[in-house]
């Protein structure tokens, strides 16, 4: 580690995955943690964030305070909520670091108001971070291409009893998927939970379900449902660390952040 080694800031440091990624990152051989930031008022605020996790001193010590964190670093790794993200994009735009976003549940417009940050800031946004998951992505707009109309699809998702948002970030993007495969718009074609006299499903749809209980980490299937046969494409994360091995590869990756190897 150099004084070059890029400068990472976590977001929502005490959160499931804030948490993932500082580990990430002080495991990383390149990058170092620069700040770990908390919502104002959070008992973490003057803790070193290693003691505050019940752990070994790091040296960073926990802050309510994003651009000053900011402007020690090269990038900034969100996983937080759409709000505080919203925010984060100004400031890290004002900072001119890389801002990794893995926070879901965003609504289109605010998903617009993401956009003028990224004028000044690159942004690098995903529903998951996961190699697997990126893999599928594609897997489900090439199987999608290959089959007609005729072939139901629908996205099942699972996740754990915190989760805040459905459906899930990663089964909007495999719907994106299917529906770029399709030629279609999936907003024209989503139909996005089902109750009482549905009528019979609507051929060319994409449908969604989702599950909430326990501690499950995030499970995805796409069902191609045919006459007399399905195809089953599905991922089963199991550890919260490929979201974060994959977020910290996005920061290292980002122009402006790139100085070393992955
Ligand atoms: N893209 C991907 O690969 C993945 C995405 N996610 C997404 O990441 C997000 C977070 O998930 P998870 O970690 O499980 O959720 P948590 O609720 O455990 O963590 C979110 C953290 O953000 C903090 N926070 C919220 N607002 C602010 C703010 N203004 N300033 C500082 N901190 C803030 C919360 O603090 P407080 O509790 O005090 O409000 C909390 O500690 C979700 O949208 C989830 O869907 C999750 C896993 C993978
Ligand atoms: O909230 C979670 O936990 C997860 N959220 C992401 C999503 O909304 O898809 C990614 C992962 O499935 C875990």
């Amino acid at each position: 580690m150099t004084e070059t080694t890029p400068g990472i800031v976590i977001m929502g440091a005490a959160g499931r995955m804030g948490r993932m990624l500082v580990q990430a990152v002080c495991d990383s051989d390149h990058a170092r943690l620069a700040g770990a930031v908390v919502r104002a008022g959070h008992d973490w605020v003057g803790q070193d964030v290693g003691h505050a996790m019940g752990g070994p001193a790091l040296g960073v010590i926990a802050s309510d305070d994003p651009l000053e964190a900011m402007a020690r670093a090269q990038a900034v790794i969100d996983f937080t909520t759409p709000e505080a993200t919203l925010e984060i994009a100004h400031l890290a735009a004002q900072a001119r670091a890389v801002h990794v976003i893995g926070t879901t549940g965003f609504d289109a417009a605010q998903l617009e108001r993401l956009v003028p940050a990224s004028r000044h800031s690159v942004q690098v946004r995903a529903g998951n971070m996961s190699l697997g998951v990126n893999l599928l992505t594609g897997l489900t707009k090439m199987v999608a291409a290959a089959l007609d109309d005729g072939w139901d699809i629908e996205v099942v998702e699972a996740h754990h009893n915190r989760k805040a948002d459905a459906p899930s970030g990663t089964a909007l993007m495999l719907g994106e998927a299917a529906a770029e495969g399709r030629g279609v718009t999936l907003s024209q074609v989503a139909d996005r939970g089902r109750d009482g006299i549905t009528g019979a499903r609507t051929e060319g749809h994409i449908g969604f379900s989702a599950i909430r209980g326990g501690d499950i980490v995030g499970e995805h299937d796409v069902i191609f449902a045919g006459q007399g046969e399905r195809i089953v494409l599905r991922h089963m994360a199991t550890d919260r660390m490929i979201f974060a091995r994959g977020a910290l590869k996005a920061a290292l990756w980002g122009p402006g952040a790139c100085a070393r190897r992955l």
